[in-house]
């Protein structure tokens, strides 16, 4: 079989990638030619554990091939799985430019029939849209070829991505035609194998679903956060309420870490096109609202708890901020809580230290060049007076604190992760401070 995917961002490299690796002859276009030209070279433009050998592998194989071009990649093709950005607009919507933009092309060079695949996030009745652009397009051309379209959101985290597209919990396709449930089953049988459902339903419901899937998570994250508030001020612990709660089924034990506040290319996106796309249908999302104003109120939370701490006179303090991906494991800093709070630092007069083992290259795009990177944790406590943790890497677990505590000017630890032994950390003589403890 053949598919192209279009965009190498996570979704359509790890979509390529993984479909490749089974047997399938895939195609990845993007237009940004500086990525494909690295990619051609075994160069990722995304740090994703486990992906480089992938690609390497099947592009050494040929059955993975690199190209700016989907107008010359499109014979003899069963499908064309849209993997490119659905960024927020200024008003919260799905920007869908680059979606349609793809269709746009499809329609005007597509040969014969093939499945057109929705992977990207896109709001509800977007399928339709495509449709329809696709089938003008044709229309200009004064030729008639069948396609038909398939929504197939992917559920993919950053960090594990390999394993959850090869693993995954389930497959989510809406279809409403047989030839193209057929084409989808075969590419996705070699997944099945540990006896992985595939949920068919219809296109609409498809859509919905990857919405309401990061919405109910993110919705998971702010309820907690929101508690762990409330814990702080009447004396209760958010560790024990989580694993008092976890153990009830019903809620279960995932998902249910109070921290600094959700961030990534996705929940805070999808969040509020869901909220958008509630507003465009008459429809307010009250719950939805909340979790997002939580969540913006959590990202400060560090700060506030650091200012509070040095009675609001940070000016010539020095912090060191260990993380500044927004979860461990990527190197991707989109809307990371570690940005908020290294900028609220920098704002207060405060000098700023950072380390991240893989995310500072991305980090530099973003953070004013005022903040001092450095090499490791240790180099970040460097005559410091606080350490605030933010993103939870296996490295931050189990630092030598006799080491960091003669380096440090000052003892304050703000753990916005809750990863530390309070206790211990008293005894070793620090100020700790958690989330919601
Ligand atoms: N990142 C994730 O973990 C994740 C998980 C599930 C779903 N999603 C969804 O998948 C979609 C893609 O997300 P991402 O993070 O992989 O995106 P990304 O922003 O990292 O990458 C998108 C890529 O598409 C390319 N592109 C844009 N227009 C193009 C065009 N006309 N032709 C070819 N290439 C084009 C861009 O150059 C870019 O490389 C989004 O809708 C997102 O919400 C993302
Ligand atoms: O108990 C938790 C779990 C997560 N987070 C935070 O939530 C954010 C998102 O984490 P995670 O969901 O692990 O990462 P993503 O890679 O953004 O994945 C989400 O977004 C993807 C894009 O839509 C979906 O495909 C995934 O299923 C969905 O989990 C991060 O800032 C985490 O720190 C918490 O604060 N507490």
């Amino acid at each position: 079989m053949k598919v192209v995917v279009v965009g190498t961002g996570y979704v359509g490299l790890v979509t390529g990638a993984c479909l490749a690796d089974v047997g399938v002859d895939v195609c990845c276009i993007d237009i940004d030619e500086h990525k494909i030209e690295g990619l051609k070279q075994g160069i990722l433009p995304i740090y994703e554990p486990g992906l480089e050998e992938i690609v390497v592998r099947n592009y050494k194989k040929k059955r993975l091939t690199f190209s700016t071009s989907l107008t010359e990649n499109l014979k003899d093709v069963e499908a064309v799985f849209i993997a490119v950005g659905t960024p927020s607009t200024e008003d919260g919507s799905a920007d869908m430019q680059y979606v349609i933009d793809v269709a746009c092309e499809i329609g005007r060079h597509m040969q014969d029939y093939l499945v057109v695949v929705t992977k990207s996030t896109v709001p509800v009745g977007s399928s339709e849209i495509i449709r329809k652009t696709i089938s003008t397009a044709l229309q200009k051309r004064n030729v008639d070829i069948a396609f038909d379209m398939a929504s197939n959101p992917e559920f993919l985290k950053e960090g594990a991505a390999i394993k959850d597209f090869m693993s995954p919990d389930r497959i989510v396709i809406g279809v409403d035609s047989d030839k193209a449930k057929e084409i989808m089953d075969t590419l996705y049988k070699p997944f099945l194998l540990n006896g992985y459902r595939i949920i068919y339903m219809d296109i609409p419901s498809a859509e919905m679903t990857k919405y309401a899937a990061n919405a109910m998570l993110a919705t998971r994250i702010s309820f907690m956060n929101d508690i762990a508030v409330l814990c702080e001020l009447t004396g209760a612990n958010i560790n024990h309420v989580r694993n008092g709660i976890g153990s009830d089924p019903r809620i279960g034990k995932k998902f249910l870490y109070a921290g600094t506040g959700y961030g990534g290319s996705c929940f805070p996106k999808d969040v509020k096109a869901l909220i958008k796309m509630g507003m465009e249908n008459n429809h307010r999302l009250r719950i939805l609202e909340a979790v997002e104003n939580i969540n913006d109120e959590q990202k400060k939370i560090l700060f506030a708890k650091i200012n509070k701490y040095f009675d609001g006179n940070l000016a010539g303090k020095t912090i060191a901020v260990w993380g500044l991906a927004f979860k461990p494991n990527t190197d991707d800093v989109r809307f990371a809580p570690a940005l908020v709070l290294s900028d609220a630092l920098l704002k207060a007069g405060a000098h700023v230290r950072v380390f991240d083992p893989v995310a500072m290259e991305e980090a530099k795009k973003h953070l004013h060049d005022t903040v001092t990177w450095c090499n490791d944790v240790y180099e970040t406590v460097e005559n410091a007076d606080a350490i605030a943790l933010v993103t939870e890497w296996n490295e931050f677990r189990l630092p030598d604190w006799s080491r960091i505590k003669s380096l440090m000017k000052g003892n304050a630890i703000f753990d916005g992760r809750n990863i530390y032994d309070d206790v211990m950390l008293h005894k070793a003589g620090f100020d700790y401070f958690g989330i919601g403890i």
